[in-house]
């Protein structure tokens, strides 16, 4: 019974610290369970042997009445113990959901790319869900069960202890081949659940974009996908409950051998005189009784399977790959760490500049993506960065948010190095807007304060003010405590841009970042947005990335990319003046 699963399992007792009180009362409740189930067949065996030889009826009716006492005893322990159970196993299921959560919201973007939302929901809400039914089982069935397959040795022991000769190989034989059958459905179990958060991931990215599937005629190739997926799922779940459901056939057929011998033992022994008709009927109470955790025991064999998987792959997801991943604490994704030196650096107040010095930075080895990138903004100046598609304009903006490191070059916000500097004190002072904005289900002051209590409204007024959200805001039902985002108040895309913009007014930072900020609007809502853009970007420094060069306006200079090199840097009225330059051109082609 040590075998794979439970050490797999031992994992969740960090969980259940902190709960003593519980485990204790449960130790107790256990073995009490266990003594009563017990103490029945002896009662039993009195009571037909005082009938058979004539005891008075109220010694009978004593012994009817410890019989029943047991009986609602078992009752009340059973009860008692499967609440205890329950209340520990969500309780440490409860701690371990928290910890993935954290641990998830920890997570750079590329272990997002590598975990699509919905296998991250079956891992944090179905693993766990799995866990909190074998957390209270395993505690309770397995421990008792093992201790009742012992009890009921010793109780035929004491009634003769031939007949513990005949059933203790019968027990220790069923018990070793349970033992050498732990884990065989394991990979079958992993395999089947691997399958269904796929499925699930799929289901997640398919419904999340069921709007372009739909106008774009993928809606019947998104189906034949969801077929071959669920076929796949149908097929590894069949296997994996062809090889779980071997077991307990085994163990019945077992079990029912074991009545048998019990049977046929006592009858012999009845006969020549050796058992009394209570103790025959005794042994082939403790017989049945022994079925009982044998087959319950083997039936929670595909459970504890199940919940050994799900720790497994729990555990995989946890487990911090500093080389892939980063070390979780910054969302900066390892592979691109430059140095592991600790990143305690401050910025100073007031404005900052910005600078890159001759920056080389590749996602993958040997595939550059910028190559000796460099320029120089002075507080409050801005740069428009444009460029063909991969040109690596977006990677640009990601290293000078601390998202990225280069592998060669340094990259520098108020005259210190981002690879050394704190990532939060870096986003007090520096913020993003991209074009892709996250409402939460929240309220309109949560969704801009991110839950911080000491931001007084009127800061969260003004900064919607600001955003020109105005009209807007002061006409939602209940103010700044309507509730936006999923399956509440909807909003525009040009509304939620401006949201975005509204969350970085209340947060004034020093340097902005926008990357194509503009890019899902059309040109009319584009056009709404500008004054906005313009308020935020005025007396700050800032680094605009635009995919459309003509959109490109309160900018200073602008930076031409190509194939991750600089190919011009200039003036924007300068170079949009100047028929050979390459901003020139791209404004001219569009
Ligand atoms: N997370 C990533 N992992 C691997 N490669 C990436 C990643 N992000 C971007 N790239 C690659 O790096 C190159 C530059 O990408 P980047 O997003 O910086 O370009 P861009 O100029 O902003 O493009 P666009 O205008 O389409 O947004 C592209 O070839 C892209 O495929």
């Amino acid at each position: 019974m040590a075998g794979s699963p439970l050490r797999q399992l031992s994992v969740l007792i960090r969980y259940l610290r902190g709960e003593r009180p519980s485990v204790l009362l449960l130790a107790l409740l256990v073995p009490l369970g266990v003594g009563l189930q017990l103490v029945a067949p002896q009662m039993l065996r009195r009571f037909i042997d005082h009938t058979l030889t004539g005891s008075p009826a109220d010694l009978l009716l004593a012994v009817a009445a410890w019989y029943l006492t047991a009986a609602l005893g078992l009752l009340v322990v059973t009860v008692a113990g499967d609440a205890v159970a329950a209340r520990l196993a969500w309780r440490g299921t409860n701690r371990l959901r928290a910890d993935l959560v954290a641990h998830c919201l920890r997570r750079p973007s590329r272990f997002y790319q590598r975990h699509p939302p919905g296998e991250l929901l079956d891992r944090v809400d179905g693993d766990v869900t799995r866990l909190t039914a074998v957390m209270s089982a395993l505690v309770l069935e397995v421990l008792a069960q093992l201790l009742l397959v012992a009890g009921i040795l010793g109780a035929l022991f004491l009634l003769d202890w031939r007949l513990a000769l005949v059933f203790a190989p019968f027990a220790a034989g069923t018990l070793l081949l349970l033992r050498g059958l732990v884990g065989r459905a394991m990979p079958f179990v992993a395999a089947r659940q691997a399958s269904s958060a796929d499925l699930l991931g799929f289901l997640e990215e398919r419904l999340a974009g069921a709007q372009d599937l739909r106008t774009n005629g993928a809606a019947a190739h998104t189906l034949a996908d969801l077929e071959a997926r669920q076929d796949e799922l149908y097929r590894r779940a069949h296997r994996a409950a062809r090889v779980s459901v071997r077991w307990p056939a085994t163990v019945q057929s077992l079990s029912t051998v074991s009545v048998v011998l019990a049977l046929g033992v006592s009858v012999w022994l009845h006969d020549r005189g050796q058992l009394s008709t209570g103790t025959a009927f005794a042994c082939l109470s403790y017989a049945m009784l022994l079925r009982r955790p044998l087959l319950a025991v083997t039936t929670r064999f595909h459970d504890l399977e199940e919940a050994a998987v799900s720790v497994r792959r729990l555990t995989e997801l946890l487990r911090r790959d500093e080389d892939e991943e980063g070390d979780g604490a910054d969302g900066v994704e390892g592979a691109e760490r430059k140095t592991a030196a600790p990143r305690t650096g401050r910025l100073p107040d007031g404005p900052l500049g910005a600078r890159l010095d001759g920056v080389f930075f590749g996602y993958d080895p040997g595939e550059p993506v910028l190559r000796d990138v460099s320029f120089r903004l002075r507080p409050g100046e801005r740069l428009g960065i444009v460029g063909r598609t991969g040109s690596g304009k977006s990677t640009v903006v990601r290293l000078l948010f601390g998202l990225q490191h280069p592998a060669r070059g340094t990259v520098s916000v108020g005259d210190q190095d981002v690879a050394g500097l704190d990532p939060r004190a870096l986003r007090r002072r520096v913020a993003l807007v991209t074009q892709e904005v996250q409402i939460l289900h929240a309220t309109l002051r949560d969704n801009l304060t991110f839950y911080d209590p000491s931001v007084d409204d009127g800061r969260v007024r003004a900064a919607l003010d600001e955003a020109g959200l105005t009209e807007w805001w002061r006409e939602l039902p209940d103010g700044l405590d309507t509730v936006l985002g999923t399956g509440a108040r909807g909003m525009s895309a040009g509304q939620e841009q401006l949201l975005a913009l509204a969350r970085v007014f209340l947060r004034d930072p020093a340097v902005v970042l926008m990357d194509e900020p503009t890019a899902r609007l059309d040109p009319h809502t584009e056009r709404l947005l500008m004054p906005a853009m313009g308020r935020l970007l005025e007396g700050r420094t800032a680094v605009v990335v635009q995919h459309r060069p003509h959109a490109l306006r309160n900018v200073h200079r602008v930076l031409v990319l190509d194939g991750g090199a600089v190919v011009e840097h200039g003036e924007q009225t300068t170079l949009a003046a100047d028929p050979t330059s390459r901003f020139h051109e791209l404004l001219r082609t569009g």
